[in-house]
């Protein structure tokens, strides 16, 4: 008899190494904004993001043909091309190129899951339902990695996870508890996404530094069907 697939919910890349990720496709969440940033670029034709934990590595990998992207703490770190904005992946700024990227969160867990992963995708509320879609025609287990802040837990990435697990409900998964409260957490705020997100600590932070535009850029649902895809170090949009 085919096991059950699992769907399971990690609130901060602290806890990933409490789970066994090798049979699973992780779908790494940071939705302000690494992650509606790469499915935005990618999805503007540029031709690979290269996700780097750290800025040295970034400054490592600099050609004469790579963009270079760093942001600590919401700001570009001096220097560099730009940060995380999605306002920075747009067709005429990434179209053809290759763009070396660290963040404060997202890169760091791109970075943490691909070692033992079964395959890592990237989502956002930009490509909620073409995830979920693809995610339905695989019989892998659904491992939703929230990126959190800091290896905190954080509002907006489990929201998302819970819009997944939402979308997943009739595929007949084993659910953990994380799943669960992610999910009762989605149906909670789904009717006005920007009025609960407007309590998130990253709302304030990005407020502070006068990018409010940039959380009501990611909180738009399926502008994109576009799935970016882990292809050794570079994420490439997936092909069907
Ligand atoms: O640039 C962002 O929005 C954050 C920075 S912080 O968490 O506010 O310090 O980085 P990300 O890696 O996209 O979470």
């Amino acid at each position: 008899m085919q096991q059950q697939r699992k769907i399971e919910v990690c609130l901060t890349p602290a806890l990933l190494p409490l789970y066994n990720i090798e049979n699973s496709i992780v779908i790494v969440i940071d939705i302000f904004r690494a992650t509606s940033s790469i499915c935005y670029g990618i999805d503007n034709g540029a031709e690979a993001i290269i996700p780097v934990a750290t800025v040295e590595e970034c400054i490592a990998l600099k050609d004469d043909i790579c963009l270079l992207a760093a942001e600590r703490d919401g700001k570009v770190v001096e220097g560099f091309d730009f940060g995380n904005s999605p306002f920075s992946y747009t067709t005429e700024k990434v179209k053809g190129k290759t763009i070396v990227l660290t963040t404060t969160n997202g890169t760091h867990a791109i970075d943490e899951s691909k070692k033992t992963a079964y395959q890592v995708i990237i989502g956002s509320f930009l490509n909620v339902d073409a995830v979920c879609d693809y995610l339905k025609t695989q019989d892998k287990d659904v491992f939703l990695l929230c990126a959190g802040w800091k290896n905190k837990f954080n509002l907006e990435d489990t929201l998302f996870a819970g819009a997944v697990v939402s979308r997943l409900k009739d595929g007949n998964y084993f659910q953990d508890d994380s799943s669960t409260a992610a999910e009762d957490l989605y149906q909670l705020a789904k009717h006005d996404l920007g009025a609960y997100t407007a309590k998130t600590s990253h709302s304030e932070r990005l407020k502070l530094l006068g990018i409010e535009e940039d959380i009501k850029f990611c909180l738009q649902e399926n502008i994109t069907q576009t799935i970016p895809v882990l292809k050794g170090n570079k994420l490439v949009k997936m092909v069907f």
